[in-house]
């Protein structure tokens, strides 16, 4: 590890960019390319010894995992789907706020022949939902639009995040069972904690009270 390289933090673009923005900024940390209008995927910051990189938000944890980046922020979501492995969670930013949830039609028939089927892109996560409960799914695994499967057939039940609720109400579908309560995260690479610990913790210290838990 290059101990004089900058400090990286994995972003996603969207609402995790844009609601840790103003937490960085607390920190002295603000980009110099915004990353909606910029192709670029390492952004220098106002502070040289901090880049970002943007990526996608499921790939956070990998790239965190690997030392690719030092730090990332990741919903609580993707990080139990990813399972935590080389990383450690110090932070709840408490930005992203959503439920994961079991939904569907109002007017279901459970069916009788086979096993319910629940499409979703949060597979371990329901697979653990579900068989806490007892109860043998099968899980379809999706990218996206959850909330179309059960309209068209796909599947009886679907596991997704749910904010203000009006994907679902939208598509006809209602919230049934709430499986967990989310928010984004700040994800530390275990080496960097180690090796970096300095200017991480002086980062955290920066999060912890833009956050109000200093
Ligand atoms: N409607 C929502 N309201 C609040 N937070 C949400 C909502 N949807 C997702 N999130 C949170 O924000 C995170 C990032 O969501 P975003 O939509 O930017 O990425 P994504 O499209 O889910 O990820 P990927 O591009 O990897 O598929 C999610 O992992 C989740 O923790
Ligand atoms: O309850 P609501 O306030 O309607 O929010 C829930 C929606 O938000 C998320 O999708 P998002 O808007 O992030 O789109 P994407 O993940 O498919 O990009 C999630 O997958 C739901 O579809």
């Amino acid at each position: 590890m290059n101990l004089n390289a900058p400090l990286t933090i994995a972003l996603s673009k969207g609402r995790i960019f844009d609601q840790t923005l103003p937490l960085l900024a607390h920190a002295g940390i603000e980009p110099l390319d915004d990353p909606e209008t910029s192709r670029k995927l390492i952004l220098e910051t106002t502070n040289p010894k901090v880049n970002f990189v943007i990526i996608r938000a499921s790939d956070v944890p990998t790239y965190v995992q690997y030392g690719a980046a030092d730090l990332g922020v990741a919903g609580k979501d993707v990080l139990l789907e990813h399972g935590g492995e080389g990383l450690y969670e110090p932070l709840d930013l408490g930005i992203a706020r959503c439920r994961l949830m079991v939904a569907g039609l109002p007017h279901r028939v459970e069916p009788t022949s086979r096993r319910l089927r629940i499409a979703t892109k949060y597979v371990r996560s329901a697979e653990r939902y579900f068989a806490s409960k007892g109860q043998q799914v099968e899980i379809i695994k999706l990218y996206g639009s959850m909330e179309l499967a059960p309209l068209v057939g796909l599947s009886d039940l679907i596991v997704d995040l749910v904010e203000s609720g009006n994907t679902l109400k939208a598509n006809g579908l209602v919230p049934l069972e709430h499986i967990a309560d989310i928010s984004s995260r700040l994800v530390v690479n275990k080496a960097s904690w180690k090796m970096k610990h300095e200017a991480v913790s002086a980062l955290l210290d920066c999060l912890r009270e833009a956050v109000g838990q200093a």
